[in-house]
């Protein structure tokens, strides 16, 4: 098997996704910032029931608001964007403002070209050009945040002021969410593994973002498909209409079609919808089916850059049958043919989350939450379809695009 890591620049490249709707418009993403992720939160994070019982509390709060940031920064980091308040000015409204100028800015005509200067010229990113602007004004709000943060986190162990900086020598509030995780590194890690204040605030610049915007794309997409399938969407409500409202973690996980719509809604509109991986050393790829002209298997070499397009996969008709780009979430109800080809690793089949080592640490929150919001907005609002045309855009993450502007998706609703 071919050896690859993750380049710190993933999503810097772009393809053209020939089985469905045209894509342009990339952005290299550097809400990698320059630490890695070097806590190992997985187990932490994928196991623990209670952990995700809390999430539960905490998003049902806040669900009918159904906004992302607010929820990433309660259970991740007992912070409070306090997003729903729209005042001008507040952080929230600051980073919506610059995420929706970093959108557009991708969506440029030769925004394509940004990630290859990029990579030839990493200073670039330093210049201060529009492209840059927006993502460093939004580096800048979640450090001086993530600054705070972790000020706070000293105050409250007691340490305030011992030092100027932000090392916390131990970590015994009982919390379980990110921050403490992160900052209990310092008193658990040895010395070679300890997080550096920098690596600190990009992890939290990074579950901050990646925390919010994924999960809210995935959502909007998820509504216009219903919108667009009013057969779909009855039957969704009428699930969760024989269920009480105040569901408990257990009971959301028992919602068959509910779970169906939202694999479907992930499958089909994947918010991040490509990655791409640096080739360690040289290698053989094998090909299942052998492409004409090339044979069953291709060279890598070392220092080249892999692009791994996502939609393709999760849509390809030999896995997923000749309705594989169909937004159809009765799939998940039957048993797959067992004569069928084998689906992709990675959750549910596809390529969604990624997979490997360096897959999605918020999964497992991701489609909880997705599924408490989804489920509380059609208890209560019928979604119809506009009419308008709704292209969709990487740019830097899947982006419905409405006359050229990004981040639109006009829905038509009613309540019931
Ligand atoms: C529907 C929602 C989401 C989708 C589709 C998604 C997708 C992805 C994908 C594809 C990657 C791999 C990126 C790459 O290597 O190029 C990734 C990484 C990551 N995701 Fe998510 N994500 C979602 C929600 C979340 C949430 C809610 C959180 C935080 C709680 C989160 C935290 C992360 C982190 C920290 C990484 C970096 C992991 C690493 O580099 O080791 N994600 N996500």
């Amino acid at each position: 098997m071919t050896v690859v890591r993750n380049n710190g620049r993933s999503k810097a490249a772009g393809f053209s996704d020939k089985t469905r709707k045209p894509y342009r418009g990339f952005m290299p993403n550097i809400w990698h910032g320059s630490g890695p992720m070097s806590v190992d939160v997985t187990d932490w994070w994928h196991q623990s029931t209670c952990q995700m019982k809390r999430v539960l509390n905490l998003t049902r709060k806040l669900a009918l608001k159904a906004h992302y940031l607010d929820i990433i920064g309660a259970v991740g980091l007992s912070h409070t964007f306090a997003a729903q308040a729209t005042r001008p000015g507040s952080d929230a409204e600051q980073i919506s403002a610059s995420w929706t100028q970093h959108v557009n800015n991708g969506l440029q005509r030769l925004a394509f070209l940004a990630p290859l200067v990029v990579r030839a010229i990493p200073i670039v990113t330093k210049a201060p050009l529009p492209l840059m602007r927006s993502q460093g004004v939004i580096k800048t709000i979640v450090t001086r945040i993530g600054r705070r943060i972790i000020e706070r986190e000293r105050a409250a162990l007691g340490v305030a002021g011992k030092d100027s900086s932000l090392d916390i020598s131990s970590n015994d509030s009982g919390r379980v969410d990110i921050i403490s995780v992160l900052l209990g590194n310092r008193r658990l890690a040895s010395a070679s593994e300890k997080l550096s204040d920098t690596q600190i605030l990009d992890n939290i610049l990074t579950f901050t973002m990646v925390g919010h915007e994924t999960t809210a794309g995935s959502l909007a997409f998820t509504l216009w498909e219903l919108a667009r399938h009013p057969e779909i969407q009855n039957r969704l409500r009428a699930e969760i209409l024989a269920h009480r409202r105040d569901l408990s973690y257990d009971e959301i996980q028992k919602l068959e079609y509910l779970d169906a719509v939202v694999r479907e809604g992930l499958r089909i509109h994947p918010a991040s919808p490509q990655t791409e991986r640096l080739i360690l050393r040289d290698d053989v790829i094998p090909l299942s089916t052998a492409i004409p002209g090339i044979g069953d298997s291709f060279r890598v070499k070392k220092g080249q850059v892999i692009h791994i397009p996502f939609t393709p996969m999760n849509t390809n008709p030999s896995v997923w049958g000749p309705s594989g780009a169909v937004f159809d979430p009765s799939r998940w109800l039957t048993a797959r043919d067992p004569a069928a080809p084998a689906l992709p690793h990675g959750w549910s089949g596809m390529l969604t989350f990624c997979d490997g080592p360096r897959s999605c640490l918020g999964l497992r929150l991701a489609v909880l939450e997705f599924k408490i919001i989804l489920a509380t907005i059609v208890r209560s609002i019928a979604f119809a379809d506009t009419g308008v045309h709704v292209e969709e855009k990487i740019s830097p993450t899947l982006q419905p695009v409405v006359n050229g502007q990004g981040g639109y998706l006009p829905l038509r609703l009613k309540l019931i």
